[in-house]
């Protein structure tokens, strides 16, 4: 038989010229591969490559223009996920979907086929995390549970439906360095007992790590096949971008007055799971990039919030911006002050799912010159859009597309570029490169530094230690709430810091 590997044994998946277009953009043209029964195999592919909805189709979420599909050697319709999971095939989604008002067990169980009382349920989510080293607490109420964790719950509600094909898009990138290496485990312990992976990831040395075998896209294309494990990640890159990665410039920059200073902040938090921040000091001047690491659930939600002005603080000599108290101040108020913000959940805080890009555009750069008299003007907004789509390679179609139906990197491409276009004082960035490829993280990691240069204060939040250590001229970790002291780059390491990121925040390093 034509899809029959050299064993007799059948491919898992055989995918066949698999083409699916949207109005403006063809995001799979012809794609075919191959995956057999407990084999790794990478998608690689640069923001808006095509990767997701080659994913989607495969998971019965979109269905194809063309193309077909054998599964175990039978060709399959796969019309609606139920159908999907049925054969064996489950995905993680980049973008979770559970519901924030209920509890892990809850949103676990809403989603299983097989009806299962709640008590034998949370029996059964302890007993799969515990097989697969990913601790959760089935109690926990979702919106108190950072990015990191609820990817945990994501995984363990998959394994509970004992795929034989698992999808996971961009698994690592909330992760830390040690929660990689636990997923990994996880992984090759689930390809050993022959459930083949397909992994959707920009960070090329864990695909190295990895993979047994990578598809290449570029602009909804196959461009190559390649075995990782034979490649360096610059050559991986090449593939993928189809030249070569851009190489960051770091200027010194003229360090300037502080412009934002937090002064002993302590702030209880009244959801029960989330952390309480303890004594938090720190200063940003102007021209300087200030990094934050530290494992996800540590205090960065409170603390982004604190800062941003979603969280009011009673005490007004806490926070000051640009030498303001701005305890009190309402997120306008900060923003009027030269505050820009990118939260770390892009489709929610970030932007809102079903407003065009013009509109999102709008609601935080509203004070450009976008809104006359109480009138919106239009042209403003829809020039403001456009130089961002340009200027951060922003590949969709046009201003006017939702943003939800923007890829993952391609919507956090145009939230940084709005904010760093809104020229701002001071710069909060959490998870500045999150889901975006090798290519557009240089472009916006150089933004940010020539942001420095032109002596905006800038704190970045993030869980990429190698990001942090290129770009943030002076570094910090939090743990369990607490900051430790400030660390000049060029005296510490990665290792050091992972160890305080795992360890206790109060260590402190001469
Ligand atoms: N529902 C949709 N409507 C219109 N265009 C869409 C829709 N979904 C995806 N696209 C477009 O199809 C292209 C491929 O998107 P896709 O999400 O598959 O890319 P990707 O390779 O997964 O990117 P990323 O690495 O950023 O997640 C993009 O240009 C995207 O804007």
């Amino acid at each position: 038989m034509e899809f029959e590997q050299e064993n007799k044994e059948p491919f898992r998946l055989v995918l066949e010229n698999i083409s699916k277009s949207y109005p403006l953009i063809k995001a799979n043209n012809a794609i075919s591969l191959q995956v057999k029964p407990g084999e790794i195999h990478a998608i690689l592919g640069e923001n808006g490559a095509g990767k997701s909805t080659l994913m989607k189709i495969l998971y019965g979420v979109i269905k194809p223009d063309e193309g077909s599909i054998l599964w175990e050697g039978q060709k399959v319709e796969i019309n609606n996920p139920a159908f999907a999971r049925k054969l064996g095939i489950g995905m993680i989604f980049q973008h979770f979907a559970l519901f924030e008002s209920l509890t892990v067990l809850e949103n676990i169980w809403l989603s299983m086929d097989e009806k299962y009382s709640l008590k034998q349920l949370e029996e059964e989510v302890l007993k799969t995390s515990a097989y697969y080293g990913l601790p959760i607490n089935p109690k926990r109420m979702l919106h108190s549970m950072s990015v990191g964790e609820r990817q945990r719950v994501e995984i363990v509600r998959c394994l509970l439906q004992k795929p034989k094909l698992l999808i996971m898009d961009e698994p690592t990138s909330v992760l830390t360095p040690q929660a990689v290496q636990i997923l990994f485990k996880t992984i090759r312990q689930l390809a050993s007992e022959g459930c083949s992976i397909l992994y959707i990831s920009h960070k090329l040395d864990e695909i190295r790590q990895l993979c047994d075998s990578a598809t290449v896209l570029r602009s909804g294309k196959v461009t190559g096949y390649a075995n990782p494990k034979n490649e360096t990640a610059k050559t991986l890159a090449t593939l993928m971008i189809g030249s070569e990665l851009p190489i960051i410039q770091q200027q010194p920059a003229e360090i300037g007055k502080p412009m934002l200073e937090v002064l002993g902040l302590n702030l209880k938090t009244s959801d029960p799971f989330g952390t309480e921040l303890k004594d938090i000091c720190l200063k940003v001047r102007a021209g300087e990039i200030v990094g934050i690491a530290g494992i996800s659930g540590n205090g960065q939600k409170e603390l982004i919030q604190a800062l941003s002005g979603e969280s009011l603080i009673a005490d007004t000599q806490t926070i000051y911006m640009n030498d303001a108290p701005v305890g009190k101040l309402s997120p306008a108020k900060r923003r009027e002050l030269g505050l820009c913000f990118v939260p770390e959940d892009r489709l929610g805080r970030g932007a809102v799912p079903n407003l065009s890009l013009a509109e999102n555009a709008l609601l935080t750069g509203y004070s450009e010159g976008m809104v006359r008299n109480g009138w919106i003007h239009q042209p403003t907004i829809n020039k403001f859009a456009e130089k961002i789509i340009e200027q951060f390679n922003v590949i969709c179609g046009g201003k006017n597309v939702s943003a939800s139906s923007l890829s993952g990197g391609n919507l956090q491409k145009f939230i940084v570029g709005r904010e760093i276009s809104l020229k701002p004082k001071i710069m909060l960035v959490a998870q500045p490169t999150w889901g975006v490829d090798v290519g557009a993280s240089m472009v916006i990691r150089q933004s940010l530094l020539n942001l420095r240069q032109q002596g905006v204060a800038i704190l970045v939040i993030s869980e990429e230690l190698e990001e942090l250590m290129m770009i943030s001229d002076q570094l910090t970790v939090i743990a369990n709430g607490k900051l430790s002291s400030l660390i000049p780059t060029n005296q510490t390491s990665i290792e050091e810091l992972g160890l305080m990121m795992s360890g206790d925040a109060t260590i402190q390093v001469p």
